[in-house]
């Protein structure tokens, strides 16, 4: 397999993308070269300034399908990989990478997905239905939220005891087991 170049986006406070950093630091396919940012103020931007070449868009850019798309094929990028990233993903740029832009939500789809449903606000609407499990999904991002391909799931036990953080800690700690090993799993089987 010829070395792929993966871009990230996130939004926040970049505790992913600094496992998926990590994780392709020492991988001989795989080269984490770019993180992108709609938001000047995320943490991700901090914790990552010294690993990779970083790019902060506005929401006028996270709205530009043609601009992201050329940003994309000038920088070479093979795969994109959403990382608590809040913006939608234009279309444009899933026609150029159909099956290349991969997503973590942190609950168990299709339930607790869609439109407004991301960070604490999916613990806060799992802790609300008293659900006795929750979890990750790994997925491919098409042209609706949260309604690609799912390509893995892992659960997290939930007990009574459980708010919204300790739900939040208890998904963190599998999306960082979990996450860079099956985007590394996804792209050695596409070749
Ligand atoms: N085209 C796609 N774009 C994105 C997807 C996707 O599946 N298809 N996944 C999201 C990530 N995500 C859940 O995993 C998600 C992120 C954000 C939202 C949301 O409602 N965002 C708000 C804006 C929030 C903000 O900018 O502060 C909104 O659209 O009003 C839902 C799901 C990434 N992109
Ligand atoms: N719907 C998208 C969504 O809610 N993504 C979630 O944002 C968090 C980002 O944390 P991080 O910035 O520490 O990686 C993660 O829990 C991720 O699953």
């Amino acid at each position: 397999m010829n070395t792929k170049r993966i871009a990230i986006f996130a939004s926040g406070s970049g505790s992913n993308a600094i496992k998926l950093i990590e994780h392709f630091d020492k991988s001989p396919e795989i080269n984490a070269v770019l993180l992108l940012t709609n938001n000047e103020n995320a943490g991700v931007l901090e914790k990552t300034e010294e690993f990779i070449d970083q790019v902060v868009i506005n929401n006028d850019g996270a709205n530009d399908g043609s601009f992201l798309t050329e940003l994309m094929q000038e920088e070479r990028i093979d795969y994109i990989i959403l990382a608590g990233y809040l913006r939608k993903i234009p279309n444009e740029l899933i026609k150029a990478y159909p099956t290349q832009i991969i997503n973590i939500h942190p609950a168990l789809l299709p339930k607790y997905g869609g439109k407004g449903m991301y960070g604490m606000k999916v613990h806060q609407a799992v802790l609300d239905n008293k659900e006795t499990e929750s979890g990750i999904t790994i997925h491919l991002v098409n042209d609706i939220y949260d309604e690609g391909k799912i390509l893995a799931q892992y659960k997290v036990e939930l007990s009574p005891k459980d708010d919204v953080n300790t739900i939040q800690k208890k998904v963190l700690v599998v999306e960082h087991k979990h996450f860079s090993e099956e985007v590394e799993k996804y792209i050695q089987e596409q070749g």
